[in-house]
C-alpha cells in the first residue's frame, strides 16, 4: 500500500518536472528563435559593406532560418568573423582618413584671409573640440556639415568684400596707391585730404578701405580736373574779351583814319582847285591892282584850307596816338593774364615733379631726368651710373612709432641724401622708402666713395622715437651704363644689386657691374 502511494507521488513529481521542462524548453525556444530572428536582422545592417560579407550573412540567415545545427553553421561562423574583422580594419582606416580630410580642410579655410572672427572661432572650436570627440563613422556627418556651412558662410562674406581679389594683393596694392599718389600735386584743402587718404591707405591694407581710398583719390582728381578747367576757360574768356576790344579800338582808329582821308582828299582838292583857279585868274588879269586884289582873296581862302589841313593833321595824329595807348592799355593787360597764367602752369609742372612729402623730385621727375642722361651718354659716350637707395626694415618703423614717425623720417633721410650728393647728381624719391640717384660723368671706381658717405650719414642721424634712440640704415645697389644697355635694362641692375645688399645683412653698397 505504500509503495502504490510512493509511485502515484513519484508519477505526479515526474509528470509536474515534465512539465517544467516543457515550460523551459518552450520559453527557451521562443529566446532562440527571438535571438535568431535579432541576429538576422543584426546582419542585414551589414549588408552593403562587402560583397563576400553579403554571402556568406545571407547563407548564415538562411541556415539559422532552417534551424539548422550549429556545429554545421560553426565554419560559415568563423569565416563571417573573419570578413567582419577585416571589415572594421578598414573602417577604422576610413575614419582616420576622413578625420585628415575634415582637419585639411579646416584648417585651409582658417590659413585664409578675411575670415570673420566669430566664424574663425567656430572653426577653431570645430577642430579642436568636436573633431576629436567624434567615436564612429556617422559622427562626422554634423561635424562635416558644420564645416560646409562655415564655407558657405565664408564664401559668401568674401563675394561680398571685393569679388576673386585676395587680401593677399592689398600690401602691393597700397604700395601702389601711395606711390601714385604722392605723385599728384594738390593745393589747400585738396593737398589736406589727399594727406588724409594716404595715412588711411598705410594704417590699414584691407581691400575694402583701398577701395575706397581709390574713389576718394578719384574724386579729387575730377574735382581738380573741374577746377582747373574752369579757371582755363576764364582765362580764355578774359583773353577773348581783350583781344575784342583790341580789334574794337583797330576797327575804330581804322574808321576814323578813312574819314580823316576823306576829308584831307577833300581839302587837296578844294586847295587845287583854288590854285587853278588862281592860276587862271592871274592868267586873265589885267592890271595890277587887280592882280594884287585877286591873289589876296585866293591867299586868304588858300591860308584857311591849309589851317583846316594842319589841324585835321594834328587831330589825326592826336587820335592815332590815342588809340594806341588805349590798345598799349589793352595788351598789357593781356601779357599781365597770360603771364599770371604761364606762371601758375610752370608752377603746376614743377609741382607735379615734386614729391609732396619729401619735397624731392618724384618718379616722373627721375623717368624725365633719366631720358635725357641716357641720350646724353649715348650722344657722349660719358660715364653714367644709377644707384637705388632703400630705407632697411622701414615697416617697422611705421609698425612700432606710428605713420607720422615714419613719414617724418623720409623727410628727414630725403634731406640728409639731398645734402650728401654731389651738385652734379640727380635723388629722387622713387616711390615709398626707395630713392634714386643719378651720378653722370662718374664710373663705379669714383661713385664708391661718395655713397659709402651717403650711407654712413644716414646711420649716423640721431633718430629719436618715443623716446627710444633708433638706428635707421640704408641699402644701396649701385651700377654703371654700358653701350648696350637701355635704362630699365640698368634700373633692373641696380635693383637686383640692392637685393643683395639686402640680403647680405642691409646696411651695405652692393655694385653691379
Ligand atoms: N610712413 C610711410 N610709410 C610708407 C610710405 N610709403 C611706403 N611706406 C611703408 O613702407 C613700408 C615698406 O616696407 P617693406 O617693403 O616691407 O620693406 P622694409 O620694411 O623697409 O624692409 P626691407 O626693405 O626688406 O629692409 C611699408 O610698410 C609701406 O606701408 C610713406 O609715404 N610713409
Amino acid at each position: 500500500m505504500a509503495n502504490q502511494t510512493e509511485l502515484e507521488s513519484l508519477q505526479k513529481k515526474l509528470r509536474s518536472a515534465v512539465k517544467n521542462r516543457e515550460v523551459v524548453e518552450q520559453a527557451r525556444q521562443s529566446q532562440v528563435s527571438s535571438l535568431v530572428q535579432f541576429v538576422a536582422k543584426l546582419s542585414l545592417t551589414c549588408k552593403g559593406l562587402d560583397l563576400e560579407l553579403d554571402n556568406r550573412l545571407a547563407k548564415f540567415r538562411a541556415a539559422i532560418n532552417k534551424g539548422i545545427d550549429f556545429e554545421i553553421l560553426k565554419p560559415l561562423l568563423d569565416e563571417i568573423t573573419l570578413l567582419l574583422a577585416q571589415q572594421e580594419l578598414r573602417q577604422s582606416a576610413n575614419i582616420r582618413e576622413l578625420h585628415q580630410t575634415v582637419n585639411d580642410a579646416g584648417k585651409r579655410l582658417q590659413q585664409s584671409q578675411g575670415v570673420p572672427d566669430a566664424l574663425r572661432r567656430s572653426l577653431r572650436n570645430l577642430l579642436t573640440t568636436e573633431l576629436d570627440d567624434i567615436k564612429a563613422t556617422q559622427d562626422f556627418v554634423p561635424v562635416l556639415s558644420r564645416l560646409v556651412d562655415i564655407y558657405h558662410q565664408v564664401l559668401n562674406n568674401k563675394h561680398g568684400d571685393i569679388q576673386a581679389a585676395p587680401q593677399s594683393l592689398a600690401p602691393e596694392l597700397a604700395q601702389e596707391l601711395l606711390n601714385l599718389t604722392s605723385q599728384l600735386a594738390f593745393e589747400g584743402n585738396n593737398a589736406q585730404e589727399i594727406d588724409r587718404i594716404k595715412h588711411k591707405i598705410a594704417s590699414n591694407n584691407q581691400l575694402s578701405v583701398l577701395l575706397d581710398c581709390c574713389i576718394s583719390i578719384i574724386r579729387l582728381i575730377v574735382a581738380t580736373i573741374s577746377q582747373e578747367r574752369q579757371s582755363a576757360q576764364t582765362f580764355l574768356l578774359a583773353i577773348n574779351e581783350t583781344l575784342a576790344l583790341l580789334h574794337q579800338s583797330l576797327l575804330d582808329s581804322v574808321n576814323r583814319s578813312r574819314d580823316v582821308g576823306h576829308r584831307m582828299a577833300e581839302l587837296n582838292q578844294q586847295i587845287d582847285e583854288k590854285i587853278t583857279l588862281l592860276n587862271n585868274e592871274t592868267q586873265a588879269a589885267t592890271s595890277v591892282t587887280e592882280l594884287k586884289k585877286l591873289v589876296g582873296q585866293k591867299l586868304e581862302a588858300l591860308t584857311l584850307d591849309i589851317k583846316l589841313k594842319e589841324e585835321l593833321e594834328i587831330q589825326e595824329r592826336e587820335s592815332i596816338s590815342q588809340s594806341l595807348h588805349v590798345m598799349q592799355k589793352r595788351i598789357d593787360i593781356l601779357e599781365k593774364e597770360t603771364k599770371t597764367y604761364r606762371d601758375r602752369l610752370a608752377e603746376q609742372k614743377f609741382k607735379s615733379l615734386q614729391d609732396s612729402l619729401t619735397k624731392l623730385p618724384n618718379r616722373a621727375a627721375f623717368d624725365e631726368r633719366l631720358q635725357f642722361e641716357y641720350q646724353s651718354f649715348k650722344r657722349t659716350n660719358k660715364n653714367l651710373c644709377l644707384v637705388v637707395i632703400d630705407v632697411d626694415h622701414f615697416k617697422s618703423i611705421n609698425d612700432n612709432y606710428g605713420h607720422s614717425a615714419g613719414d617724418k623720417t623720409l623727410q628727414v633721410i630725403a634731406s640728409a641724401l639731398k645734402k650728401t650728393i654731389r651738385t652734379t647728381d640727380f635723388i629722387a624719391r622713387f616711390g615709398g622708402e626707395e630713392f634714386t640717384l643719378i651720378m653722370p660723368d662718374s664710373d663705379l671706381n669714383q661713385i664708391i666713395q661718395p655713397l659709402e658717405k651717403i650711407r654712413k650719414s644716414i646711420k649716423s642721424i640721431p633718430f629719436k622715437f618715443k623716446n627710444t634712440n633708433v638706428q635707421i640704415t640704408i641699402s644701396i645697389g649701385a651700377t654703371q651704363f654700358l653701350p648696350t644697355d637701355n635704362p630699365q635694362e640698368v634700373f633692373d641692375r641696380a635693383d637686383e644689386a640692392l637685393y643683395s645688399a639686402k640680403n647680405s645683412g642691409r646696411d651695405q653698397l652692393v655694385i653691379k657691374k
